[in-house]
């Protein structure tokens, strides 16, 4: 019998620590390419669940599928049953300013929503969802030190990936700050809210809905090298410092 509706992972199988890829292809590339002494822990729905080491640290990873209502079963999930308390999305998102720009990463500070799941969650009530403070800030500095083109600040999460007004529907965020638009930070910072639970967003942007420009799916998984390096650090606390212990 499965340990959830939608998960056949024991209890005890996650590591404290999830990474959340949008797409279970990134997922098993990620176990592949960066964990050791990794092994599967579930296939139900394809949503692929891994759970290995990093640097010695354990990790887990877990496909969150595409849309707010999808990640937030498995977020839920994975906090209520599966004691996980550090949620880290690596996903890929659409750039909404002129200066974020292709294969850069936006790391999202704080996540606005069209969805529908927040009025019934909140009433008169908009709220505003934020990233773990901590994890936030040691993205950001490892960002700089590993030199990677970086953007850290709001976000906005539709429900709606095909629109057809593609900028014009983000004029009012844009106006406000928006840096990218995603369809799933602003549930993971809720869901995560309310298990009192720490959660960052990193995203590589893959495509421009200012310019039109897009990334092609053949390169995504090389993209997506520095947002996976990065998070992993992020997760297991490295900082330079701590990552080089030779250093004079
Ligand atoms: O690549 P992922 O992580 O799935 O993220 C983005 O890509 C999907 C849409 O193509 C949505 O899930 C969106 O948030
Ligand atoms: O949700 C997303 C992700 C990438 N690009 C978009 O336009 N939207």
């Amino acid at each position: 019998m499965q340990t959830t509706p939608h998960n056949e992972a024991k209890r005890g199988d996650y590591a404290e620590t999830v990474l959340l890829p949008g797409d279970p292809q990134r997922t098993e590339w990620i176990a592949a390419t960066f964990l050791e002494d990794v092994r599967c822990i579930n296939r139900v729905r394809g949503a692929l669940a891994y759970t290995g080491r990093y640097r010695g640290s354990p990790i887990s990873l877990h496909t969150t599928g595409m849309g707010a209502p999808s990640l937030a079963i498995y977020a839920h999930e994975l906090l209520e049953t599966y004691g996980a308390r550090t949620l880290i999305r690596v996903g890929t998102c659409g750039s909404l300013a002129d200066h974020v720009k292709l294969r850069s990463l936006v790391i999202s500070q704080s996540s606005s929503s069209d969805s529908a799941i927040n009025r019934q969650l909140f009433g008169v009530y908009d709220y505003a969802p934020s990233a773990d403070f901590e994890l936030l800030c040691r993205a950001a500095r490892r960002a700089v030190e590993m030199g990677i083109i970086h953007y850290v600040g709001q976000t906005a999460s539709s429900d709606v990936f095909y629109h057809p007004d593609v900028l014009g529907r983000f004029a009012g965020v844009r106006a406000h700050g928006a840096l990218a638009v995603d369809m799933e930070t602003n549930a993971l910072y809720t869901i995560a809210a309310r298990f009192r639970a720490k959660a960052l967003s990193i995203c590589t942007v893959v495509d421009s809905l200012v310019n039109g420009e897009d990334t092609d799916a053949s390169e995504r998984q090389e993209l997506f090298s520095d947002m996976v390096r990065l998070a992993l650090d992020v997760a297991i606390g490295t900082s330079r410092v701590e990552a080089e212990p030779d250093r004079p």
